[in-house]
């Protein structure tokens, strides 16, 4: 007789040879692909990501730690990776597949939302697909306009100037702060508040609301460091009874509570305003009255309560850790590279003058922003995309062995697409010189090539929001002040790089805290 325990491991055997051969179908029918098997173990995602940890300056960046592939570059454009569960990634750092692939994202090819989502708060524009994300893309995407982007002028200006009155920044003309990611942190958190929902918060403010457990930029903060944490963990284990999780189990209550409660008060005036036949296109400057407002006017087809509190969420979460991270590297990698900061600052004086920097003078700023392009084309925060087709496609792409031959790459539908932003933007062929700052380089390159904001349909809602925002706080910080790197303790640049540069993956990339120096520049 079969004992169950061995029933349950030839069933077990079945399903693992099952798999194997199943694998093995998909391998036959992705014709052309240079194919690599990588034996991995039931915890695909951990062992998939686990060697992500950080990564090197200067070598290149290869999603399977055992593969030589991409520094080789023999298969440039993509990784095929079975999976024993799950059919199979391709991974690709193309820049040609990946522009195929993102001129049809949203429709024909889609995010994976189920099982990774960021809609606790509500469905929202980043964790939906096809019908549902146009809609939520159309009623939000007007919100990000020109008076929007004065307003963030305006508003990174006005912070800019109190940060200097904050305490820190008095100790003299010559101040070395062992995290300056704190700064960066609280503009982009501040502007995104103020722009964003209308909370015009003071440098050194930390306001309260009714009814909320903590102070409103608290509240955001915990909600947003935990982020990850809540993604990947069940429901349930909030409910443990441990003062953490009691914590981040109480901010997100509280952020959605004081969501709603602002939705509601907004499309309450609305309404108002309608009834005694008062305008109803809004006056507001910020993101959230617009969203309500176009929501409201969208009828029966706009945006209901938890739809409008998951974009929101969404809009503070996308718009506070990406820009304050990619700020910071960017003054660190004008520190390391002098010569670049005093060539930026330079062109500030010569457009600038003395007067302080206005919106008007964005356009004028082109090589403040290269810097910026350039350090998120190096730390791209959104370091990699997952989109799955729904039905089989083809991708053209360029034979690197022999750059004249195309060839076509059959993808079965329901394979999951890996686009590698660190690869990606690490290609030689489209970025000579590939791990150099070189902020120069995209004097001469088509928006296009910044991928690191995404491409298509799907790209990046918030990308001129964030340009404005570090355009207007790195004129002013650069024009006033030179950041240093401190150097005490460290033989050499690259000692204090590897130190303090490496990248940090969670939900988006960043690095550790970066130690800088800045010093008055005389006026
Ligand atoms: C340095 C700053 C930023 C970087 C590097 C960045 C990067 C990206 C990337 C790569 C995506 C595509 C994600 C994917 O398809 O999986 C994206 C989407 C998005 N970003 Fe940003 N982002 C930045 C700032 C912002 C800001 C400031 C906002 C809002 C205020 C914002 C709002 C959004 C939204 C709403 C989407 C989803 C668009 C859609 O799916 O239709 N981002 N961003």
């Amino acid at each position: 007789m079969l004992s169950a325990s061995n029933a349950l491991l030839l069933f077990a055997a079945a399903y693992v040879l099952g798999r194997i051969y199943a694998i093995w179908k998909i391998l036959q029918s992705v014709k052309g692909v240079p194919v690599q098997f990588v034996l991995i173990q039931p915890l695909t995602s951990l062992a998939i990501l686990l060697p992500h940890g950080r990564w090197n300056p200067g070598t290149h960046y290869v999603w399977d730690a055992r593969s030589t592939a991409y520094s080789e570059r023999r298969f440039e454009a993509i990784h095929f990776v079975p999976l024993l569960y799950g059919s199979g990634y391709l991974y690709n750092v193309s820049p040609e597949a990946y522009k195929q692939i993102m001129s049809q994202d949203g429709m024909d090819i889609q995010k994976p939302v189920e099982g990774l989502t960021l809609d606790f708060l509500g469905s929202n524009v980043v964790a939906s697909n096809g019908d549902m994300w146009k809609r939520h893309r159309k009623i939000a995407a007007p919100a990000f306009n020109q008076e929007t982007y004065a307003d963030v002028w305006e508003v990174t200006a006005r912070l800019y100037h109190e940060m200097l009155q904050s305490e820190a920044w008095k100790a003299g003309d010559s101040i070395t702060f062992p995290a300056f990611n704190h700064f960066t942190t609280r503009i982009a958190l501040l502007v995104i508040a103020a722009c964003g929902f209308d909370m015009r918060i003071g440098w050194d403010e930390s306001p309260s609301y009714p009814g909320l457990h903590s102070t409103i930029d608290r509240m955001i903060v915990t909600v947003s460091s935990n982020l990850l944490f809540r993604i990947l963990a069940p429901a349930w284990i909030l409910s443990i009874p441990s003062a953490i999780m009691r914590r981040i189990k109480i901010s997100y209550e509280d952020l959605q509570r004081y969501l709603h409660a602002e939705i509601s008060n907004k499309r309450a005036d609305l309404r108002k305003r309608k009834a005694v036949g008062g305008a109803t296109e809004t006056t507001d400057r910020n993101v959230f009255g617009r969203l309500v407002t176009a929501s409201e006017s969208e009828g029966s087809r706009g945006l209901d309560l938890s739809e409008l509190t998951g974009n929101l969420f969404i809009f503070l979460f996308a718009g506070h850790e990406t820009t304050a991270h990619t700020l910071v590297v960017t003054l660190a990698l004008l520190a390391v590279h002098m010569e670049e900061q005093e060539n930026i600052c330079r062109h500030i004086q010569e457009t600038i003058g003395n007067r302080d920097p206005t919106f008007q003078d964005y356009s004028a700023l082109g090589p403040v922003l290269h810097a910026f392009y350039e350090a998120s084309r190096l730390y791209p925060a959104g370091y990699v995309q997952i989109r799955e087709p729904q039905s089989n496609i083809v991708l053209k792409f360029h034979d690197t062995e022999r750059p004249d031959a195309q060839r076509d790459v059959f993808v079965a539908k329901g394979i999951l697409l890996c686009m590698d932003q660190v690869g990606l933007n690490r290609n030689p062929r489209t970025f000579p010189q590939p791990e150099d700052f070189i902020p120069s380089r995209w004097r001469d390159k088509s928006a296009d090539d910044l991928v690191a904001f995404s491409f298509g349909p799907r790209v990046c809602l918030g990308k001129k929001f964030a340009f404005v925002e570090a355009a207007c706080f790195l004129t002013h910080l650069l024009r006033d002040w030179k950041i240093e790197l401190d150097l005490t303790g460290y033989s050499s640049f690259e000692e204090w790089q590897a130190k303090y540069m490496y990248p940090l993956m969670g939900i988006t990339l960043k690095t550790g805290d970066v130690p800088l120096r800045v010093v008055k520049r005389p006026s």
